[in-house]
């Protein structure tokens, strides 16, 4: 026997055992050696009988029939054991072999291949039902795998691929399997054309290395234009939040009172109808967090929110600014034209707060709106509809401004659809002490205080007033209260409340002046002026740079007006 043939015999993990004709041991392996314990110097020349008892070598030689899977005992082992005969051309039994293994070898060998199938199934079940297109070559660069998405991404079906070049899927660009087997290194985002189509993707590629062999590698392969409308799709949902604007809802108003509870049922109910909501009541009242609140809770809320200040628009500009302008419309008017406020809002909502600012004739074209559904751009011959809910705010009396021909009846019918009365604060005293809590909370984050609570006697006199400015003064007041709070205080003490006693101070903010009160322009915006800064450096513990930022003028205007007011020494 050749010494590669005997290295290799002892190299199989098999034992094992042949004869001559006449039952002598002719081979031996080293496995042979490690299941009988017999050294192969010791068997080899033997009688295979009286070396191993059991071998029945002898008989097969004998009988001429193989022995297949015959189990039998062999010292502590249970063995399985093949015995065939090898015949010469005159079918004389010249020679015959053993091969043998352990029972539990078997067994081991059994639950290994069973191992290496159920994971097959499953790296079958999970590279057909990933969405990422998946090929696989072979060391030479041969394909050797693909799965659905792949066909579904190239056109290529595997009869096109399997057994093919790795090229073979290569529209524009270099094959990146070759360069991952040539370089045995990993290549991140490449990106090329594939397929029929000449489909843009992105590939990543990585080596099969089987301890250090190289046994091919896989690709996977992802769809550029299918990321590319993803990623579109992102934005356009980012710009949707940007753009959402109305970030209050039902949750976020406080208040239990039966005016307060009335009001909010009304609003969740025209929440869920498509109607016009006019929200009245006086400033400061609420109107606009209402106004968020509705959209949020309608079937619009994926939808624009737009606000419109009336009151804070030219008039000359409002109308191009509501239903938007053609190109030409005018001088200035932007190539293309531009969409008004309304088309803006398509879908979604449009807040029309301060409604009786509106001019007669702007009123006339909401009308128009409000009627037919449809806008007119300036400059344009014809309507386009629009599906937009319109909620209007005022703090005026419309009645009378109709008495007084300062506003349409005909659309004030129209916008009276659906009204919702919000109560002054005043009417609903049973929520002040909820309100101030709930401020205490929003100012305790916003100025880093740890106010835990309003003393009693300081929320009697909050209760006694009669807020004019409603919530919104409300607000002002404990801002104050809380900024001249010290640090470690935790209740806001009565001498903390800054509230005007003077009922002519009242009658001021509710617009019924009284001249003893009305003092020279310059004055009252000087002590507005030293107010503001004040409340700011007070605000900032003295942080100049950050008050001025608050207040929006440079660091050197606000020491310059520091100086001005005289204060520039006591805020030192
Ligand atoms: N019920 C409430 N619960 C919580 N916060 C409220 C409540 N009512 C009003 N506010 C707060 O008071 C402030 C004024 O409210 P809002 O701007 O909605 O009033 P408005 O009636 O629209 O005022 P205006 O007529 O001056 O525009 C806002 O900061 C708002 O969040």
């Amino acid at each position: 026997m050749t010494s590669e043939l005997t290295t290799l015999l002892d190299a199989a993990h098999d034992a094992m055992i042949a004869v001559d004709a006449t039952g002598r041991i002719t081979l031996f392996n080293s496995s042979a050696e490690r299941l009988t314990g017999i050294d192969a110097s010791k068997a080899i020349g033997t009688l295979a009988q009286e070396t191993i008892p059991n071998t029945r070598l002898h008989i097969v030689l004998q009988t001429g029939e193989p022995e297949l899977n015959q189990v039998q005992s062999l010292g502590a082992n249970e063995i399985i054991t093949n015995r065939v005969p090898v015949f010469d051309q005159n079918g004389r039994a010249v020679a015959a072999i053993a091969v043998f293994r352990t029972v539990n070898e078997v067994r081991d060998l059994a639950a290994e291949v069973t191992n290496l199938r159920e994971i097959q199934t499953l790296l079958h079940a999970i590279i057909h039902s990933t969405q990422d297109a998946i090929s696989v070559v072979d060391a030479n660069g041969i394909g050797i795998l693909i799965n659905p998405a792949y066909t579904r991404l190239t056109g290529l079906e595997p009869e096109d691929v399997i057994g093919k070049s790795a090229e073979v899927d290569i529209a524009e660009g270099e094959s990146v399997h070759l360069k991952v087997l040539q370089t045995r290194q990993a290549v991140r985002n490449a990106k090329m054309k594939v397929g029929h189509k000449g489909r843009d993707v992105i590939v990543n590629v990585a080596p099969i290395l089987v301890g250090d062999e190289l046994k091919g590698s896989v690709a996977v392969i992802h769809d550029v234009s299918e990321m590319r409308v993803l990623s579109e799709e992102l934005e356009r949902a980012r710009k949707r939040i940007r753009k959402l604007e109305a970030k209050y809802t039902f949750e976020d108003i406080v208040g239990r009172s039966v005016a307060m509870t009335a009001a909010i049922a009304a609003a969740k109910q025209a929440a869920q109808t498509k109607a016009t909501v006019l929200l009245r009541g006086e400033s400061g009242c609420g109107k606009e967090l209402f106004a968020h609140a509705i959209h949020n809770a309608s079937d619009r809320k994926y939808n624009q929110f737009v606000r419109v200040n009336c009151a804070a628009i030219n008039e000359n500009l409002l109308e191009s600014e509501l239903f938007g302008y053609v190109e030409g419309a005018f001088t200035g008017a932007r190539k293309g034209g531009k969409k008004g406020l309304f088309e803006e809002a398509t879908d979604g909502t449009i807040f029309l707060d301060e409604i009786a600012e509106l001019s007669m004739n702007t009123q006339a074209k909401l009308l128009r709106v409000l009627q037919e559904r449809e806008i007119v751009r300036v400059g344009a011959s014809a309507a386009t509809a629009v599906n937009v809910r319109v909620i209007a705010a005022t703090h005026v009396n419309l009645e009378q401004a109709i008495s007084q021909g300062k506003f349409r009846e005909d659309l004030y019918y129209r916008l009276n659809v659906l009204p919702i009365v919000i109560p002054p604060l005043r009417h609903r005293v049973e929520d002040i002490p909820l309100l101030t809590q709930m401020l205490i909370e929003r100012f305790n984050h916003d100025f880093g205080r740890s106010v835990k609570k309003i003393s009693e006697d300081a929320l009697a006199r909050l209760c006694a007033y009669d807020w004019p400015g409603n919530v919104r003064e409300l607000e002002n007041v404990i801002g104050r209260a809380m900024i001249q709070a010290q640090y470690q205080e935790s209740t806001i003490e009565l001498k903390q409340i800054d509230l005007p006693d003077s009922p002519m101070s009242i009658g001021i903010q509710r617009g019924l002046p009284g001249k003893a009160t009305i003092a020279p322009l310059a004055d009252v915006i000087r002590e507005a002026e030293r107010n503001a800064l004040v409340t700011a450096i007070a605000a900032t513990h003295d942080n100049k740079t950050e008050a001025a930022r608050l207040l929006g003028i440079s660091v050197r205007s606000l020491y310059y007006k520091l100086e001005r007011l005289g204060l520039a020494d006591s805020v030192k």
